[in-house]
């Protein structure tokens, strides 16, 4: 194990039944790093995501944040502690407005209790000055401000992919986990975003794990790139590496080439 490395999978394996979903998968992400993580649909790159967020245990092997063991884990104290995601199918609080969607993230950092909420004491304004005040500057810098009082499920869906970004970072992550951000994008929208994501992990100083389908963001912002298929780990490496890997190429960009 790297111990530089802020997340290491050491052979994690998740079975369902008889499905592996991933199979003695082994990698570590350096701090600071853009990782991506690819493969044919269903090869358990949201998996990965899933065991490293909290949402499975893993079968077996282990998982480490921070040289720590975090396996075992509720996923309220993972994304609490440093680790925050999005998800593939876009998951906001769809009637409640767009700063009221990032006010409900910062409660995994309250420091106030129920008490300070009945008496409505002192305590309890200035955390909520706090976080609307947090909630607007994440806005602002993602360009979001003029939503702010909108309906989060009434907006485009290019926005409500922002506001899902926005609201991981109010839970003030080190490690944010982008699952398919560029789904449905254009390559002026996926170009944008390449830089929206760079810039994101430079102001918030974050380590990003992206999992994606689209290889023009892929290839234009990781640092290195891990390629799962049917579960098991096939390369890992630069995105030069892995554009040039022959078993890559075959099993899935290939695929991927031959579509462009
Ligand atoms: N909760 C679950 N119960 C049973 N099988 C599951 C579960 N979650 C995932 N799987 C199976 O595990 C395998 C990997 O799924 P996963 O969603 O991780 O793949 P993926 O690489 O993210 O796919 P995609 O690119 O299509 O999103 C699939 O065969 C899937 O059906």
């Amino acid at each position: 194990m790297n111990n530089e490395a802020i997340v290491s999978f050491k052979n994690v394996c998740m079975y369902f039944g008889g499905v592996k979903a991933i199979d003695d998968i082994s990698f570590d992400v350096d701090e600071g790093q853009v990782f991506g993580i690819i493969g044919p649909n269903g090869a358990g790159k949201t998996t990965i995501f899933n065991v490293l967020s909290g949402i499975y245990k893993p079968t077996s092997g282990d998982i480490y944040f921070h040289n720590r063991r975090i396996n075992n884990l509720p996923p309220n104290y993972i994304t609490g502690n440093g680790i925050t995601r999005t998800f593939q199918n876009i998951r906001l609080f769809e009637n409640q407005t767009v700063l009221d969607n990032l006010k409900i993230a910062h409660y995994s950092h309250i420091h106030y209790g129920i008490m300070d909420v009945i008496f409505t004491s002192n305590r309890f304004k200035k955390e909520e000055e706090r976080i609307e005040e947090e909630s607007l500057a994440i806005l602002d810098f993602m360009n979001l401000t003029a939503y702010a009082e909108q309906k989060a499920g009434a907006l485009p869906y290019g926005a409500q992919r922002r506001i899902e970004i926005a609201r991981a970072l109010s839970c003030k992550p080190e490690v944010l986990l982008l699952d398919e951000p560029a789904a449905g994008m254009n390559p002026v929208e996926i170009d944008e975003l390449n830089q929206l994501i760079l810039k994101i992990r430079n102001q918030f100083n974050l380590t990003v794990l992206v999992v994606e389908h689209q290889m023009r963001l892929v290839m234009e912002i990781c640092n290195e790139i891990l390629v799962t298929n049917f579960g098991r780990k096939l390369a890992i490496g630069k995105p030069n590496d892995i554009k040039n890997n022959p078993e890559v190429l075959e099993a899935y960009l290939g695929k991927v080439k031959s579509n462009e």
